[in-house]
């Protein structure tokens, strides 16, 4: 198969779909990679390390997106991205499209057979796709947050940790899945004052028993949501409903209330956001206000520690990437269930059962599309 790995074009994404060891990899199994020049070189993956590796450069997405089967790619086509994808042609990246209709039409027009990372399953419903970098951005709401506590950066001239003789920040943190725990376990490690929610029980359990009274854990009762977001310094979004658009934890309304200077960092942003008055930022201008409280919704924090991210990403990505090279992308679909949950968009019919609930439109499972 002829693989495609296009540059990153969002606004400050250094992060790629595959390394050079990817590469090498792929070509050792009789596949072809065309790189786009300057890929990855912005992380110290250079064009050189691609072509040592087997890859044949390119100048152009263009000229990736005219000759590849499969595109591999880190965050979802933009515009002029959706617009070169070609009927029988692969698209293995982040999709994220329920909060997305532009982007749903987009690739419906296509003819492309979209497979999202963020909802390939592994055995007990776990979304290992999603995981390393939810693990990325989880530990990164902590420091973005501490850092927009500062008084110079909008906030309310707190120090996460405190001091001898003056409290910590508050921080609540909203869903205890991968994101969630990630940003406990910084947030923990600084000192602050932390409680965290969810609705899954065993969730919290495991919480309990790992740090004891350190944490708080608290089931998402709307009431107990509410009093302690109004009570708090730093709140982090990190709900998911795998693949539909995130459930909305916090109102308008609450947001009025909340500590002037207090700072939202919601990461569940790429699916919606769980804050009403959350609308995406670019690390270009991660933040802006409402009603005094400072909002940080980068939707693709990775992107900021490329690196680390790229290599994360792509030590999950890769066997999936392989097995659709080696079976080609239909069988590999029919064969594998869990990577079967990611097929999102296939040959112009939407797959996605939440997404078509999320934009009131039609789908067919994918089961039932493939096997016809
Ligand atoms: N902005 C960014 O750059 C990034 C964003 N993300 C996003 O972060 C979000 C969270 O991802 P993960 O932690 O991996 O998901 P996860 O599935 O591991 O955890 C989500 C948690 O939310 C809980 N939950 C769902 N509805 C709830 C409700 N109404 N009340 C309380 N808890 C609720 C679930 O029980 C689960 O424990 C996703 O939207 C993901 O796409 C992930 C990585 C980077
Ligand atoms: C998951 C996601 O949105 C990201 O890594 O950018
Ligand atoms: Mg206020």
């Amino acid at each position: 198969m002829i693989i495609g790995l296009p540059q990153e074009v969002k606004n400050n994404e250094y992060r790629v779909g595959l390394t050079p060891g990817n590469v090498r990899g792929l070509c050792q199994q009789g596949h072809a990679v065309l790189v786009q020049r300057g890929s990855g070189e912005q992380i110290g993956l250079t064009d050189e390390s691609y072509r040592l590796a087997g890859a044949s450069l390119v100048n152009s997405a263009t000229e990736v997106f005219s000759k590849a089967q499969m595109i591999v790619k880190v965050k979802e086509p933009q515009p002029q991205e959706c617009a070169m994808l070609r009927e029988d042609q692969i698209l293995f990246t982040y999709l994220h499209l329920a909060p997305d209709p532009k982007q749903t039409q987009a690739l419906l027009a296509s003819g492309a057979t979209c497979i999202a990372y963020e909802t390939v399953t592994s055995l007990n419903g776990a979304l290992p796709l999603l995981a390393p970098m939810s693990e990325v951005a989880g530990r990164m709401s902590i420091q973005a947050a501490a850092t927009h506590l500062e008084k110079t950066q909008g906030g309310q001239g707190i120090l996460m940790a405190g001091v001898p003789g003056v409290a910590p920040a508050k921080v609540v943190i909203l869903g205890a899945g991968v994101v969630g725990r990630n940003a406990l376990q910084m947030s923990v490690g600084m000192g602050a004052d932390v409680c965290i929610f969810d609705r899954d029980i065993e969730r919290l359990r495991q919480i309990d028993l790992h740090y004891g009274n350190r944490v708080r854990t608290l089931y998402a009762d709307p009431l107990l949501v509410e009093a302690h977001v109004f009570e708090a310094d730093v709140v982090i979004g990190a709900v998911l409903l795998p693949g539909a658009a995130a459930p909305k934890l916090v109102t308008r309304e609450m947001v009025r209330k909340m500590k002037s200077g207090a700072v939202v960092v919601d990461v569940a942003i790429d699916q919606g956001g769980c804050f009403e008055t959350s609308k995406p930022t670019t690390h270009a201008e991660p933040t802006y206000l409402v009603d005094g409280v400072l909002h940080y919704c980068v939707a693709n924090m990775p992107g900021a520690v490329a690196r680390t991210s790229t290599f994360a990403l792509t030590n999950a990505t890769f066997p999936y990437v392989e097995a659709l090279a080696n079976r080609g992308g239909v069988m590999a679909l029919i064969h594998d269930h869990h990577l079967r949950n990611g097929l999102s968009v296939h040959r112009g019919v939407l797959t996605s059962a939440p997404v078509a609930q999320a934009q009131r439109l039609d789908f067919v499972a994918a089961e039932e599309l493939l096997a016809a």
